[in-house]
């Protein structure tokens, strides 16, 4: 399998070296140079499967050669061990035909551990091979950098340096990010906001000089490898739910598209799912591009669902890749009207094909927290703000089309948000066993500005990549 960057100025890739590269240097996206496929015989066969079996069938399509099976079982096998539930992402049904697809069992209370965990196995065995370190640099609104905290703390081969934006995350989100003491973590509180962060980040990778010396690599789901890893729940999903033999919607709440992207591209792959639906919060960039064609960037604002709080969504440039028939020039023109003007039009013949697979919906604060008092009302079941926001979309999806069994997914546990779910409830969801003393843990980061040589500066001054020779 070779990857390529939806700008077209890069050169090809293996998937290691896409793994290990993050962003292409020409600011594109790297993605598969041809989709693979699975039969309808071996879907049929993955339900009730255990999640690792499932996810060996899924990913390995995108691997390269060199990575034996049975050791690429043995990361899967250990990426999922501490998952808190048998089953990994298990199903749960509050309603006629909607589920809540649980994707928060893992270490840090939300779905980017179910790709971290395993990204995480697969950078460290192939900077091992290739006798080097690297600097990860992330920006996170409050999950992705927990996850990858956890993922790579302690390891000798990488330093890890999380942008998030000071004040908006949760107290949870944070102390998971700011209390871990193992030396090579780095949590930077940047002032300014997520999409602040995530363009820094961009700055970073296109700087040739500075990622050679850094050895920067990426963790965000700009790296194609987590949104491979976030494929396989669909599959399980829909394989228990009749699947590919009875088509399933899926309704994902969005911010950086990379999560919703991992759906489409299992329907690429063969999984025959009938919408796949964006749920915003009040950032509705996303629904009102879907909506009008335009995808016009305004001022970021805070919600209770502030994993989510996200204007600029980089996973969007894959979609659009393959809606304009792969065409790189095309995208770099409608990218570089994003940076000059903070906005494109989508064009006519993209919007339709992207019409075909996805519809969108926005929650506003007032549906978010009425959704979460419904759902506890109705069955007991405490959901998250993040999770709220898809399901009160999919409530409303499901209100049009009530035969095709809908899943929303939940993407945090409500333990993570705790101010906004009691002042919806009354009550809050206890945070887990190996998380009860996180308020009495010790904090440590550093607030800095937004100011990419300041970051840059801080980065270098402390990342052991910088003093290292590397190849590749
Ligand atoms: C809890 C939660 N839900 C939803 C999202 C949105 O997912 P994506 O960025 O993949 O669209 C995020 C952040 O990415 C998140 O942390
Ligand atoms: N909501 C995310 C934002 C970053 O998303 P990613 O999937 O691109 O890593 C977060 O929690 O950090």
């Amino acid at each position: 399998m070779t990857y390529i960057s939806t700008r077209g100025q890069a050169p090809k890739k293996t998937f290691t070296e896409a793994l290990l590269a993050g962003l292409a240097p020409d600011g594109g996206l790297y993605v598969p140079e041809k989709m693979p496929t699975l039969p309808a015989e071996a879907l049929r066969a993955f339900a009730g499967k255990p999640y690792a079996e499932v996810a060996q069938a899924v990913i390995s399509p995108f691997l390269d050669d060199g990575l034996a099976p049975a050791e690429f079982r043995a990361m899967l096998d250990g990426a999922y061990a501490g998952f808190r539930h048998k089953a990994v992402t298990p199903l749960a049904q509050i309603d006629d035909n909607l589920f809540v697809l649980e994707l928060f069992h893992g270490p840090t209370l939300a779905f980017k551990d179910v790709a971290m965990q395993l990204l995480g196995r697969l950078m460290n065995k192939a900077l091992k091979a290739q006798g080097r370190r690297a600097t990860i640099v992330g920006a996170t609104s409050g999950d992705t950098g927990a996850a990858a905290i956890e993922a790579f703390r302690g390891l000798d081969q990488v330093d890890v340096f999380i942008l998030y934006p000071h004040g908006r995350v949760s107290d949870v989100q944070r102390r998971q990010m700011t209390t871990v003491a193992d030396a090579n973590i780095h949590a930077i509180a940047l002032e300014g906001t997520f999409d602040d962060a995530q363009a820094m980040l961009k700055t970073f990778f296109r700087n040739a000089p500075l990622r050679e010396e850094l050895g920067l690599s990426g963790v965000n789901s700009i790296n194609f490898a987590r949104v491979v890893a976030q494929m396989v729940y669909y599959f399980t999903a829909a394989t228990v739910l009749g699947g590919p033999d009875r088509k399933v919607s899926f309704t994902v709440p969005t911010g950086n598209f990379g999560d919703i992207l991992a759906g489409y591209m299992a329907k690429q792959m063969g999984l025959p799912i009938e919408k796949l639906i964006v749920a915003t919060n009040s950032n509705d960039i996303l629904a009102r591009a879907l909506e009008t064609g335009r995808y016009e960037v305004r001022g970021v604002h805070a919600t209770s669902s502030p994993s989510m709080d996200i204007q600029v969504s980089s996973n969007f440039e894959r979609l659009l890749f393959d809606a304009v028939g792969r065409d790189a020039a095309v995208i770099r023109g409608l990218m570089a009207s994003l940076e000059q003007s903070g906005a494109f039009d989508i064009p006519a013949p993209a919007l339709a094909a992207i019409r075909q697979s996805f519809a969108a919906g926005a929650a506003s604060e007032a549906d978010t927290a009425a959704e979460i008092a419904r759902t506890y009302k109705e069955c007991e079941y405490i959901l998250d703000p993040h999770t709220a926001v898809a399901v009160n979309v999919a409530r409303k999806h499901l209100a049009r089309d009530p035969k095709t069994p809908m899943v929303a997914l939940g993407t945090a546990h409500p333990a993570k948000f705790p101010d906004a779910v009691k002042a919806a409830i009354g009550v809050s969801a206890p945070l887990p066993a190996h998380l009860a003393d996180l308020f009495a843990r010790k904090e440590k980061f550093d607030v800095l500005p937004n100011d990419p040589a300041a970051i840059a500066g801080f980065i270098k001054a402390r990342a052991r990549a910088v003093t290292h020779k590397h190849g590749g």
